[in-house]
Protein backbone atom coordinates (compact mmCIF):
# COMPACT_ATOMS: atom_id res chain seq x y z
CA UNK A 1 0.00 0.00 0.00
CA UNK A 2 1.14 3.39 -0.94
CA UNK A 3 1.84 5.90 2.01
CA UNK A 4 2.56 9.50 2.25
CA UNK A 5 2.11 13.49 1.12
CA UNK A 6 4.27 15.13 -1.40
CA UNK A 7 4.09 18.55 -2.21
CA UNK A 8 6.37 19.76 -4.76
CA UNK A 9 6.36 24.00 -4.85
CA UNK A 10 8.36 25.40 -8.30
CA UNK A 11 7.23 28.04 -10.58
CA UNK A 12 7.82 25.93 -13.52
CA UNK A 13 5.57 23.31 -14.43
CA UNK A 14 6.76 21.52 -16.67
CA UNK A 15 9.45 20.70 -13.65
CA UNK A 16 5.96 20.20 -11.40
CA UNK A 17 4.57 17.91 -14.13
CA UNK A 18 7.90 15.63 -14.25
CA UNK A 19 8.24 15.08 -10.67
CA UNK A 20 4.63 14.25 -10.08
CA UNK A 21 4.67 11.74 -12.49
CA UNK A 22 8.33 10.31 -10.82
CA UNK A 23 6.58 10.06 -7.56
CA UNK A 24 3.22 9.40 -7.99
CA UNK A 25 3.48 5.24 -8.40
CA UNK A 26 5.55 5.20 -4.44
CA UNK A 27 3.34 7.92 -2.63
CA UNK A 28 -0.36 7.89 -1.61
CA UNK A 29 -0.58 11.67 -2.59
CA UNK A 30 1.59 14.14 -4.83
CA UNK A 31 0.43 17.90 -4.85
CA UNK A 32 2.25 20.81 -6.43
CA UNK A 33 2.06 24.72 -6.44
CA UNK A 34 3.20 27.43 -8.50
CA UNK A 35 3.08 30.05 -6.01
CA UNK A 36 5.04 29.67 -2.76
CA UNK A 37 2.54 31.81 -1.36
CA UNK A 38 -0.01 29.16 -1.49
CA UNK A 39 1.86 27.51 0.98
CA UNK A 40 0.07 29.69 3.50
CA UNK A 41 -2.89 28.74 2.49
CA UNK A 42 -2.17 25.57 2.27
CA UNK A 43 -5.00 23.22 3.47
CA UNK A 44 -3.68 20.62 6.38
CA UNK A 45 0.33 21.68 5.46
CA UNK A 46 1.22 19.88 8.59
CA UNK A 47 0.12 16.43 7.28
CA UNK A 48 2.69 16.90 4.38
CA UNK A 49 5.67 13.99 4.65
CA UNK A 50 8.30 15.78 2.49
CA UNK A 51 8.30 19.06 0.83
CA UNK A 52 10.27 19.60 -2.19
CA UNK A 53 11.18 23.08 -2.79
CA UNK A 54 12.09 25.37 -5.46
CA UNK A 55 14.81 27.78 -4.48
CA UNK A 56 14.06 30.62 -6.54
CA UNK A 57 10.48 32.20 -7.96
CA UNK A 58 11.23 35.21 -9.25
CA UNK A 59 12.33 35.42 -12.71
CA UNK A 60 15.74 36.38 -13.01
CA UNK A 61 16.80 35.57 -9.18
CA UNK A 62 19.49 33.28 -8.45
CA UNK A 63 20.55 34.39 -4.80
CA UNK A 64 18.17 31.58 -3.20
CA UNK A 65 17.29 33.94 -0.78
CA UNK A 66 13.28 33.01 -1.65
CA UNK A 67 13.69 29.56 -0.64
CA UNK A 68 15.15 29.81 1.99
CA UNK A 69 12.87 33.06 3.81
CA UNK A 70 9.85 30.07 2.36
CA UNK A 71 11.87 26.53 4.07
CA UNK A 72 11.33 29.13 7.41
CA UNK A 73 7.77 29.74 7.25
CA UNK A 74 7.52 26.00 6.61
CA UNK A 75 9.53 25.18 9.08
CA UNK A 76 7.64 27.42 11.62
CA UNK A 77 4.22 26.32 10.04
CA UNK A 78 4.74 22.14 9.78
CA UNK A 79 7.98 21.49 11.90
CA UNK A 80 7.51 17.60 11.73
CA UNK A 81 7.17 18.11 7.81
CA UNK A 82 11.06 17.14 5.97
CA UNK A 83 12.18 19.86 3.49
CA UNK A 84 14.18 18.98 0.47
CA UNK A 85 15.52 21.92 -1.58
CA UNK A 86 15.89 22.12 -4.94
CA UNK A 87 18.53 24.43 -6.86
CA UNK A 88 19.58 24.58 -10.42
CA UNK A 89 22.71 26.87 -9.42
CA UNK A 90 24.65 24.42 -7.15
CA UNK A 91 25.24 27.57 -4.85
CA UNK A 92 27.03 25.05 -2.00
CA UNK A 93 27.20 28.00 0.52
CA UNK A 94 23.43 28.60 0.71
CA UNK A 95 22.24 24.86 0.12
CA UNK A 96 24.47 24.44 3.74
CA UNK A 97 22.89 27.73 4.85
CA UNK A 98 19.93 25.79 4.57
CA UNK A 99 20.59 22.12 5.71
CA UNK A 100 22.44 24.03 9.10
CA UNK A 101 18.64 25.81 9.43
CA UNK A 102 16.97 22.48 9.47
CA UNK A 103 16.33 21.34 5.98
CA UNK A 104 16.35 17.65 5.52
CA UNK A 105 18.58 17.41 2.41
CA UNK A 106 18.88 19.34 -1.31
CA UNK A 107 18.64 17.72 -4.86
CA UNK A 108 20.43 19.38 -8.01
CA UNK A 109 18.89 20.32 -11.39
CA UNK A 110 18.53 18.55 -13.26
CA UNK A 111 18.12 15.50 -11.42
CA UNK A 112 18.85 11.88 -11.45
CA UNK A 113 15.50 9.92 -11.04
CA UNK A 114 16.82 7.20 -9.18
CA UNK A 115 18.60 9.53 -6.45
CA UNK A 116 15.77 12.17 -6.29
CA UNK A 117 13.78 8.72 -5.61
CA UNK A 118 15.88 7.41 -2.56
CA UNK A 119 16.16 11.13 -1.04
CA UNK A 120 12.48 12.08 -1.04
CA UNK A 121 11.88 8.19 0.30
CA UNK A 122 14.71 8.55 3.09
CA UNK A 123 13.22 12.11 3.86
CA UNK A 124 9.56 10.55 3.92
CA UNK A 125 11.02 7.91 6.75
CA UNK A 126 12.24 10.93 8.46
CA UNK A 127 9.63 12.85 8.65
CA UNK A 128 7.40 9.74 9.77
CA UNK A 129 9.76 9.46 12.59
CA UNK A 130 9.66 12.74 13.59
CA UNK A 131 6.13 12.70 14.22
CA UNK A 132 6.26 9.71 16.06
CA UNK A 133 8.85 10.66 18.31
CA UNK A 134 6.75 13.35 18.84
CA UNK A 135 3.76 11.84 19.33
CA UNK A 136 5.38 9.83 22.15
CA UNK A 137 6.33 12.66 23.77
CA UNK A 138 3.14 14.26 23.70
CA UNK A 139 1.68 11.11 25.24
CA UNK A 140 4.58 11.12 27.83
CA UNK A 141 4.02 14.46 28.44
CA UNK A 142 0.27 13.92 28.99
CA UNK A 143 0.89 11.05 30.96
CA UNK A 144 3.22 12.88 33.70
CA UNK A 145 0.83 15.95 33.84
CA UNK A 146 -1.98 13.06 34.71
CA UNK A 147 0.37 11.48 36.81
CA UNK A 148 1.33 14.58 38.75
CA UNK A 149 -2.46 16.20 38.67
CA UNK A 150 -2.84 18.98 41.17
CA UNK A 151 -3.68 16.81 43.88
CA UNK A 152 -6.85 17.51 44.50
CA UNK A 153 -6.82 16.25 48.61
CA UNK A 154 -6.25 19.85 49.84
CA UNK A 155 -4.20 20.03 52.98
CA UNK A 156 -5.58 21.66 55.88
CA UNK A 157 -4.14 22.88 58.81
CA UNK A 158 -4.49 26.13 61.25
CA UNK A 159 -2.67 25.00 63.91
CA UNK A 160 0.57 26.46 64.91
CA UNK A 161 2.31 23.11 65.07
CA UNK A 162 1.06 22.39 61.51
CA UNK A 163 1.89 26.00 60.20
CA UNK A 164 5.67 24.68 61.29
CA UNK A 165 5.46 21.79 59.34
CA UNK A 166 4.21 23.52 56.17
CA UNK A 167 6.89 26.85 56.09
CA UNK A 168 9.51 23.75 57.06
CA UNK A 169 8.30 22.33 53.47
CA UNK A 170 8.08 25.62 51.39
CA UNK A 171 11.67 26.09 52.25
CA UNK A 172 13.21 22.94 51.76
CA UNK A 173 11.27 21.74 48.76
CA UNK A 174 12.64 23.85 46.06
CA UNK A 175 16.28 22.15 47.06
CA UNK A 176 17.58 18.74 45.83
CA UNK A 177 18.29 18.04 49.68
CA UNK A 178 17.13 14.27 50.97
CA UNK A 179 14.05 14.53 53.33
CA UNK A 180 12.94 12.03 55.90
CA UNK A 181 9.01 12.56 56.86
CA UNK A 182 8.05 11.09 60.29
CA UNK A 183 4.86 10.90 62.07
CA UNK A 184 2.48 8.08 63.45
CA UNK A 185 -0.13 6.27 60.72
CA UNK A 186 -2.50 8.33 58.92
CA UNK A 187 -0.89 11.73 60.33
CA UNK A 188 -0.03 13.10 56.07
CA UNK A 189 3.05 11.57 55.48
CA UNK A 190 2.53 10.89 51.64
CA UNK A 191 0.79 13.65 50.97
CA UNK A 192 3.43 16.09 52.78
CA UNK A 193 5.98 14.31 49.85
CA UNK A 194 3.59 15.20 47.20
CA UNK A 195 3.33 18.30 48.55
CA UNK A 196 7.01 18.95 48.33
CA UNK A 197 7.33 17.29 45.35
CA UNK A 198 4.40 19.51 43.38
CA UNK A 199 6.53 22.44 44.74
CA UNK A 200 10.35 21.17 43.64
CA UNK A 201 12.13 22.16 40.51
CA UNK A 202 11.25 18.50 39.51
CA UNK A 203 7.50 18.84 39.63
CA UNK A 204 7.41 18.40 35.75
CA UNK A 205 8.95 14.79 36.21
CA UNK A 206 7.69 11.89 38.12
CA UNK A 207 7.10 11.41 41.71
CA UNK A 208 7.41 7.41 42.40
CA UNK A 209 6.37 5.94 45.61
CA UNK A 210 7.75 2.76 46.90
CA UNK A 211 5.88 0.87 49.63
CA UNK A 212 9.27 -1.02 51.27
CA UNK A 213 7.56 -2.41 53.84
CA UNK A 214 5.38 -4.53 50.99
CA UNK A 215 7.90 -5.65 48.96
CA UNK A 216 9.09 -9.78 49.64
CA UNK A 217 13.19 -9.42 50.32
CA UNK A 218 13.22 -11.81 47.32
CA UNK A 219 12.47 -8.86 45.09
CA UNK A 220 13.44 -6.17 46.60
CA UNK A 221 16.52 -5.48 44.27
CA UNK A 222 14.29 -6.46 41.45
CA UNK A 223 11.67 -3.90 42.29
CA UNK A 224 13.67 -0.73 43.11
CA UNK A 225 17.12 -1.50 40.53
CA UNK A 226 15.69 -3.88 37.74
CA UNK A 227 16.39 -6.58 36.27
CA UNK A 228 17.80 -8.53 33.10
CA UNK A 229 15.59 -11.36 31.37
CA UNK A 230 16.56 -14.13 32.36
CA UNK A 231 18.61 -12.89 35.63
CA UNK A 232 16.41 -16.08 37.46
CA UNK A 233 13.85 -18.16 36.77
CA UNK A 234 10.99 -15.67 36.90
CA UNK A 235 12.66 -12.92 34.97
CA UNK A 236 10.75 -13.73 31.97
CA UNK A 237 11.50 -10.14 30.34
CA UNK A 238 13.36 -7.16 31.43
CA UNK A 239 12.56 -4.98 34.00
CA UNK A 240 12.55 -1.60 34.76
CA UNK A 241 13.30 -0.79 38.56
CA UNK A 242 11.69 2.15 40.86
CA UNK A 243 15.02 4.25 40.87
CA UNK A 244 15.31 4.24 37.43
CA UNK A 245 11.58 4.96 36.45
CA UNK A 246 11.91 7.75 39.06
CA UNK A 247 15.02 9.59 37.09
CA UNK A 248 15.03 13.01 37.08
CA UNK A 249 12.51 12.87 39.60
CA UNK A 250 11.36 12.15 42.97
CA UNK A 251 11.47 8.50 44.67
CA UNK A 252 9.34 8.32 47.75
CA UNK A 253 10.62 5.52 49.86
CA UNK A 254 7.57 4.70 52.29
CA UNK A 255 8.17 2.85 55.20
CA UNK A 256 12.11 2.95 55.62
CA UNK A 257 11.71 1.67 58.70
CA UNK A 258 10.58 -1.95 57.74
CA UNK A 259 13.62 -2.60 54.67
CA UNK A 260 15.67 -5.77 56.22
CA UNK A 261 19.14 -4.88 57.51
CA UNK A 262 20.79 -6.99 55.13
CA UNK A 263 18.93 -5.06 52.23
CA UNK A 264 19.76 -1.63 54.23
CA UNK A 265 23.56 -2.14 52.74
CA UNK A 266 22.07 -2.03 49.30
CA UNK A 267 20.17 0.91 49.10
CA UNK A 268 22.84 3.24 51.20
CA UNK A 269 25.43 2.01 48.56
CA UNK A 270 22.83 2.93 45.80
CA UNK A 271 22.34 6.37 47.56
CA UNK A 272 26.41 6.73 48.07
CA UNK A 273 27.18 5.79 44.26
CA UNK A 274 23.80 7.52 42.91
CA UNK A 275 24.30 4.55 40.28
CA UNK A 276 22.36 1.52 40.07
CA UNK A 277 23.07 -1.95 38.49
CA UNK A 278 20.33 -4.33 37.14
CA UNK A 279 19.82 -7.93 38.64
CA UNK A 280 21.77 -9.89 35.81
CA UNK A 281 23.58 -6.93 34.78
CA UNK A 282 26.69 -5.69 35.19
CA UNK A 283 26.13 -2.37 34.16
CA UNK A 284 26.03 0.84 36.05
CA UNK A 285 23.11 3.21 35.34
CA UNK A 286 23.63 6.99 36.68
CA UNK A 287 20.35 7.98 38.68
CA UNK A 288 19.28 11.31 39.25
CA UNK A 289 16.96 11.28 41.58
CA UNK A 290 15.75 13.79 44.62
CA UNK A 291 14.92 11.03 47.65
CA UNK A 292 12.32 11.78 50.58
CA UNK A 293 11.69 8.64 52.83
CA UNK A 294 9.17 7.91 55.72
CA UNK A 295 8.50 5.97 58.52
CA UNK A 296 6.32 5.77 61.45
CA UNK A 297 9.26 3.89 63.60
CA UNK A 298 11.89 5.69 65.56
CA UNK A 299 15.12 5.23 63.47
CA UNK A 300 16.88 7.12 66.24
CA UNK A 301 15.99 3.71 68.73
CA UNK A 302 16.13 1.78 66.13
CA UNK A 303 19.61 2.61 65.54
CA UNK A 304 20.53 2.02 69.04
CA UNK A 305 18.88 -1.65 69.06
CA UNK A 306 20.81 -2.57 66.14
CA UNK A 307 17.98 -2.87 63.63
CA UNK A 308 18.49 0.27 61.16
CA UNK A 309 22.32 1.25 60.04
CA UNK A 310 23.19 4.73 61.21
CA UNK A 311 24.93 5.65 58.08
CA UNK A 312 21.91 4.76 56.35
CA UNK A 313 19.82 7.10 58.91
CA UNK A 314 22.47 10.06 57.95
CA UNK A 315 22.18 9.60 54.64
CA UNK A 316 18.49 10.16 53.87
CA UNK A 317 17.85 12.91 57.15
CA UNK A 318 19.51 15.59 55.67
CA UNK A 319 16.21 17.73 56.10
CA UNK A 320 13.82 16.03 58.91
CA UNK A 321 9.82 17.05 59.00
CA UNK A 322 7.64 15.20 61.65
CA UNK A 323 4.41 15.68 61.56
CA UNK A 324 2.56 16.34 64.81
CA UNK A 325 -0.25 13.60 65.90
CA UNK A 326 -3.66 15.09 65.44
CA UNK A 327 -4.63 14.76 69.18
CA UNK A 328 -1.46 17.30 69.56
CA UNK A 329 -3.20 19.81 67.04
CA UNK A 330 -6.71 19.81 68.37
CA UNK A 331 -7.33 23.02 67.03
CA UNK A 332 -7.26 21.35 63.16
CA UNK A 333 -10.19 18.48 64.02
CA UNK A 334 -13.05 20.99 63.48
CA UNK A 335 -11.25 22.25 60.36
CA UNK A 336 -10.39 18.90 59.32
CA UNK A 337 -14.07 17.68 60.13
CA UNK A 338 -15.87 20.69 57.94
CA UNK A 339 -13.47 19.78 55.10
CA UNK A 340 -14.14 16.13 55.14
CA UNK A 341 -17.97 16.83 55.85
CA UNK A 342 -18.25 19.00 52.98
CA UNK A 343 -16.67 16.59 50.86
CA UNK A 344 -18.86 13.30 51.76
CA UNK A 345 -21.98 15.54 51.71
CA UNK A 346 -21.57 16.23 48.40
CA UNK A 347 -20.28 12.39 47.56
CA UNK A 348 -23.39 10.68 49.78
CA UNK A 349 -26.33 13.77 48.08
CA UNK A 350 -26.94 14.95 51.65
CA UNK A 351 -25.57 18.29 50.87
CA UNK A 352 -27.81 20.23 53.94
CA UNK A 353 -26.03 17.69 56.59
CA UNK A 354 -24.70 20.12 59.54
CA UNK A 355 -22.67 19.17 63.03
CA UNK A 356 -23.68 20.38 65.97
CA UNK A 357 -20.95 22.14 68.19
CA UNK A 358 -21.34 19.41 70.85
CA UNK A 359 -20.19 16.50 68.31
CA UNK A 360 -17.50 18.89 66.94
CA UNK A 361 -16.49 18.76 70.76
CA UNK A 362 -16.71 15.61 71.01
CA UNK A 363 -14.17 14.60 67.76
CA UNK A 364 -12.38 17.07 69.89
CA UNK A 365 -11.69 14.82 72.49
CA UNK A 366 -11.03 11.61 71.15
CA UNK A 367 -7.08 10.55 70.87
CA UNK A 368 -7.37 9.81 66.84
CA UNK A 369 -4.48 6.57 67.55
CA UNK A 370 -5.26 6.42 63.63
CA UNK A 371 -5.04 10.17 63.25
CA UNK A 372 -5.83 12.21 59.76
CA UNK A 373 -7.36 8.70 58.00
CA UNK A 374 -9.02 7.53 61.21
CA UNK A 375 -10.76 11.45 61.25
CA UNK A 376 -11.66 10.96 57.30
CA UNK A 377 -12.89 7.49 57.84
CA UNK A 378 -15.33 8.44 60.94
CA UNK A 379 -16.51 11.30 59.32
CA UNK A 380 -17.32 9.40 56.06
CA UNK A 381 -19.39 6.80 57.81
CA UNK A 382 -21.06 9.10 59.73
CA UNK A 383 -22.21 11.26 56.77
CA UNK A 384 -23.76 7.39 55.47
CA UNK A 385 -25.35 6.10 58.93
CA UNK A 386 -27.15 9.11 60.22
CA UNK A 387 -30.47 9.86 58.76
CA UNK A 388 -31.03 13.19 60.08
CA UNK A 389 -29.38 16.05 58.82
CA UNK A 390 -27.94 17.30 61.90
CA UNK A 391 -25.14 15.55 63.40
CA UNK A 392 -25.46 15.36 66.85
CA UNK A 393 -22.75 14.17 69.82
CA UNK A 394 -24.83 10.52 69.73
CA UNK A 395 -24.22 9.91 66.04
CA UNK A 396 -20.55 10.13 66.72
CA UNK A 397 -18.63 6.69 67.71
CA UNK A 398 -15.34 5.60 67.42
CA UNK A 399 -14.10 2.38 65.69
CA UNK A 400 -13.37 0.03 68.28
CA UNK A 401 -15.57 2.20 70.80
CA UNK A 402 -19.24 1.05 71.00
CA UNK A 403 -21.69 3.73 70.72
CA UNK A 404 -22.87 4.98 74.03
CA UNK A 405 -26.59 4.02 72.74
CA UNK A 406 -25.56 0.35 72.45
CA UNK A 407 -23.70 0.35 75.62
CA UNK A 408 -24.58 -2.71 77.37
CA UNK A 409 -23.83 -1.53 81.28
CA UNK A 410 -25.46 1.66 80.81
CA UNK A 411 -27.84 2.91 83.30
CA UNK A 412 -31.46 4.17 82.68
CA UNK A 413 -30.80 7.15 84.02
CA UNK A 414 -27.45 7.45 81.62
CA UNK A 415 -30.00 6.55 78.80
CA UNK A 416 -32.09 9.17 79.53
CA UNK A 417 -29.41 11.94 79.86
CA UNK A 418 -28.30 10.71 76.32
CA UNK A 419 -31.81 10.70 74.68
CA UNK A 420 -32.22 14.33 75.57
CA UNK A 421 -29.09 15.60 74.58
CA UNK A 422 -29.67 14.08 71.24
CA UNK A 423 -33.30 15.33 70.88
CA UNK A 424 -32.05 19.28 72.08
CA UNK A 425 -28.80 18.91 69.96
CA UNK A 426 -30.92 17.86 67.22
CA UNK A 427 -33.62 20.30 66.82
CA UNK A 428 -30.97 23.20 68.17
CA UNK A 429 -32.23 23.51 71.73
CA UNK A 430 -35.57 24.11 70.82
CA UNK A 431 -37.85 22.36 73.87
CA UNK A 432 -41.29 21.84 72.13
CA UNK A 433 -40.01 19.98 68.82
CA UNK A 434 -36.92 18.01 71.19
CA UNK A 435 -40.33 16.84 73.40
CA UNK A 436 -42.14 16.38 70.98
CA UNK A 437 -39.05 13.69 69.18
CA UNK A 438 -39.15 12.25 72.94
CA UNK A 439 -42.92 11.67 73.18
CA UNK A 440 -43.28 13.93 76.55
CA UNK A 441 -44.63 17.01 77.37
CA UNK A 442 -42.72 20.44 77.24
CA UNK A 443 -42.93 20.70 81.18
CA UNK A 444 -41.52 17.14 81.49
CA UNK A 445 -38.75 17.85 79.29
CA UNK A 446 -37.69 20.44 81.64
CA UNK A 447 -37.85 19.19 84.72
CA UNK A 448 -36.10 15.99 83.31
CA UNK A 449 -33.31 18.55 81.94
CA UNK A 450 -33.12 20.39 85.38
CA UNK A 451 -32.51 16.89 86.64
CA UNK A 452 -30.03 15.59 84.40
CA UNK A 453 -27.83 18.68 82.81
CA UNK A 454 -28.10 21.18 85.74
CA UNK A 455 -26.42 24.68 85.14
N1 LIG B 1 -3.27 18.07 56.50
C1 LIG B 1 -4.16 17.29 55.89
N2 LIG B 1 -5.27 17.83 55.36
C2 LIG B 1 -6.20 17.07 54.77
N3 LIG B 1 -6.12 15.75 54.65
C3 LIG B 1 -5.02 15.14 55.13
C4 LIG B 1 -3.99 15.88 55.76
N4 LIG B 1 -3.03 15.01 56.14
C5 LIG B 1 -3.44 13.80 55.78
N5 LIG B 1 -4.63 13.86 55.15
C6 LIG B 1 -5.39 12.73 54.62
O1 LIG B 1 -5.30 11.66 55.55
C7 LIG B 1 -5.12 10.41 54.90
C8 LIG B 1 -3.82 9.78 55.37
O2 LIG B 1 -2.73 10.58 54.86
P1 LIG B 1 -1.35 9.93 54.37
O3 LIG B 1 -1.62 8.66 53.61
O4 LIG B 1 -0.58 10.99 53.70
O5 LIG B 1 -0.75 9.56 55.79
P2 LIG B 1 0.57 8.72 56.11
O6 LIG B 1 1.19 9.36 57.28
O7 LIG B 1 1.41 8.59 54.89
O8 LIG B 1 -0.06 7.34 56.52
P3 LIG B 1 0.70 5.91 56.73
O9 LIG B 1 1.70 6.11 57.81
O10 LIG B 1 -0.40 4.99 57.14
O11 LIG B 1 1.30 5.56 55.40
C9 LIG B 1 -5.14 10.71 53.43
O12 LIG B 1 -6.46 10.48 52.96
C10 LIG B 1 -4.80 12.18 53.32
O13 LIG B 1 -5.40 12.75 52.20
Amino acid sequence: MKKGTVLIVDDNTTILVALKLLLQPHFKSVKTIENPNLLLSFPNLKEVDVLLLDMNFTKGTNTGNEGLYWFQRIHELAPNTSVVMMTAYGDVELVVKTLKKGATDFVLKPWDNKKLLATVQSAYQLSRSNKEVNSLKENEKNLKSLINAPNTDAIIGQSSAFKAVMSMVEKVAKTDANILITGENGTGKEIIAKKIQALSTRKNNLLISVDLGAIPESLFESELFGHKKGAYTDAIEDRVGKFEIANKGTLFLDEIGNTPIQLQSKLLQVLQNRTITKVGENKQIPIDIRLICATNCNLEQMVADGSFREDLLYRINTIHIELPALRDRKEDIALLTKHYLALFAKKYNKPNIKIHASALQKLEKHTWPGNIRELKHTVERIVILTESMQITSNDIFFKNSKNTRFKEDVTLDEMEKNMIINALEKHDGNMSTAAKQLGITRQTLYNKTKKHLPK
